[in-house]
């Protein structure tokens, strides 16, 4: 009998796949980076073909890792980098372009003229979000009208488009099945989040056609079944990655919050049943859809997080691995105050800044490599800070609330520390890191009938260590304003 749950992780720089058993322990992982595209400042893309030969890959290394067979899998679920859209021939399936990666800055000019037209208000009111480039439409309307006949070839009902997830099931259904969950669906600023459907007036807007569109399933719908890797298996759990991780860290209650340290950072307060409108831009998004109900979250997204380690690493060279992060770092002055910004791709929440750019201040001759390392590390405290302030004044009760991390970053000590410090509240770490795919897992074991409710799964989360705050007030404070003052000095619009 089948006793195994195959998780399927398609993040920004690499894929994870992971089998658990039906008790939700990790039994093997298999991870492959792929490679970034940068064709022009601020863009970023992906090769589908790297995105799919990744999967099947780490799947079927996985399985092999495991001592596991495909029919030992009882259900697959997918997770996956949001937001990054894809078109694809239907007839082919092969994508008429590159994905355009969500950190893509491409559409920005579009986002200002909507914006200046005064649509902002309404799309949020849909939506949950803001018009900036990160989100889907405006990144699907610059496909049709640049890639040769793509805009005619959709009109006749020739292209379907996808987040990842959707580009994924079509791949392994065969072409079957053309479908996403809410939460993806949630990040195209096509998606009214209250009713729960696609927006007619929205694609009019972003000039998307509706026959594009998948569609919109619950994060525990049926998906297909697939056959690419030896024997038929169901694909029975979907969801954006930050909302897996928030349902892999048990965040099902009202006031508990997430935040997921990868390539960027995102921090989800539960608000249960009701979306909350922010009024520090903040993002309203679906945390989950499970029988049809939709339960909500403020999100706080943040586009530099690991990406900032991965720049000591690949562009400054400072670094061997990311794991050398915490090492270099303990060896900066504390004398030494350096604050870095990293805008790199602009900044997100709440300052919605595409055209901000990286900077670092405090340079002194004593400057060093560790002291660069240190402002990376910090800068992730005080972003994350950012964020938390910004729920705290939407959200009063969100103020007693413990922070569960997880994602690549989180390994982290240094890191994770500084967040309780700069913060001056506890981090918890869960002993199981990998909270995105065991959230796809539970999803897909939940909806095949083999894993418990949502408060079973909730009881089993267990703590691998919590960071208390350890900085006294003054720091604390003189720190923050620090990094105020820096950030401000890198907007470019109030
Ligand atoms: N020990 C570490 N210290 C600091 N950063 C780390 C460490 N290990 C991984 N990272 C960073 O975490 C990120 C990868 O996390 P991951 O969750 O796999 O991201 P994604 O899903 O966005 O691809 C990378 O940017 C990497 O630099
Ligand atoms: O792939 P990650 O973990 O960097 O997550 C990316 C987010 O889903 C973008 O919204």
């Amino acid at each position: 009998m089948a006793s195994a749950i195959l998780a399927i992780d398609q993040g920004t720089t690499s894929t994870r796949a992971i089998v658990f058993d039906v008790s939700l322990n990790p039994l093997a992982t298999v991870q492959q980076e792929f490679p970034q595209i940068y064709p022009a400042s601020g863009w970023v893309e992906h090769d589908p073909e790297d995105i799919w030969t990744s999967v099947v890959a780490t799947s079927q290394a996985v399985l092999k890792q495991a001592g596991l067979v495909a029919k030992d899998i009882a259900a697959i679920g997918i997770t996956n980098q949001r937001e990054t859209v894809l078109i694809w021939d239907r007839a082919t399936g092969r994508p008429i372009h590159n994905a355009i990666v969500w950190q893509d800055r491409r559409t920005d000019d579009v986002c200002t003229v909507l914006r200046d037209a005064g649509h902002e208000a309404t799309i949020s009111a849909r939506t949950g979000l803001l018009l900036d480039p990160y989100f889907s439409a405006t990144k699907i309307a610059w496909l049709l009208d640049r890639v040769d006949g793509a805009r005619a070839a959709a009109q006749a009902g020739r292209l379907a488009f996808g987040t990842v997830d959707t580009f994924l099931i079509w791949r392994l259904t065969g072409g079957r099945v053309h479908a996403t969950d809410a939460t993806n669906a949630a990040r195209t600023l096509l998606f009214d989040i209250r009713k729960g459907q696609w927006d007619a007036e929205l694609a009019e807007l972003f000039r998307v056609p509706l026959s594009l569109l998948p569609e919109v399933r619950d994060c525990t719908g049926d998906f297909g079944t697939t056959d690419v890797f030896g024997c038929t298996i169901a694909i029975r759990g979907v969801a954006g990655d930050q909302q897996a991780a928030t349902v892999g860290q048990g965040c099902f209650k009202s006031g508990m919050m997430k935040s997921t340290y990868g390539t960027g950072c995102f921090a989800l307060l539960n608000t249960g049943a009701k979306p909350v409108t922010s009024r520090n831009r903040l993002l309203t998004t679906i945390a989950y859809q499970i029988d049809g109900q939709r339960s909500y979250a403020l999100e706080g997204a943040i586009f530099v997080a690991g990406a900032a380690v991965q720049w000591l690493r690949d562009g400054l060279k400072l670094i061997a691995s990311s794991a050398d992060t915490d090492a270099l770092a303990a060896r900066h002055d504390p004398d030494e105050q350096l604050y870095l910004v990293p805008a790199f791709v602009g900044l997100g929440a709440p300052y919605w800044d595409a055209q901000a750019r990286g900077a670092i201040f405090g340079l002194t001759r004593n400057s060093g490599a560790a002291d660069v390392a240190r402002a990376v590390l910090e800068s992730v405290g005080y972003q994350t800070r950012d964020l938390v302030e910004a729920m705290r004044a939407d959200w009063p009760s969100a103020a007693g609330t413990v922070l569960r991390v997880d994602g690549g970053m989180s390994a982290s000590d240094a890191a994770m520390q500084f967040i309780a410090d700069i913060m001056d509240a506890p981090v918890d770490r869960p002993k199981v890191m990998e909270t995105t795919a065991l959230g796809a897992a539970y999803l897909a074991g939940f909806a095949a009938g083999l894993c418990p409710d949502l408060d079973g799964f909730a009881a089993t989360w267990q703590c691998e260590r919590r960071f208390e705050p350890q900085m006294d007030a003054a720091t604390r404070e003189r720190k923050w304003l620090g990094w105020r003052d820096a950030v401000s000095r890198t907007l470019t619009r109030d």
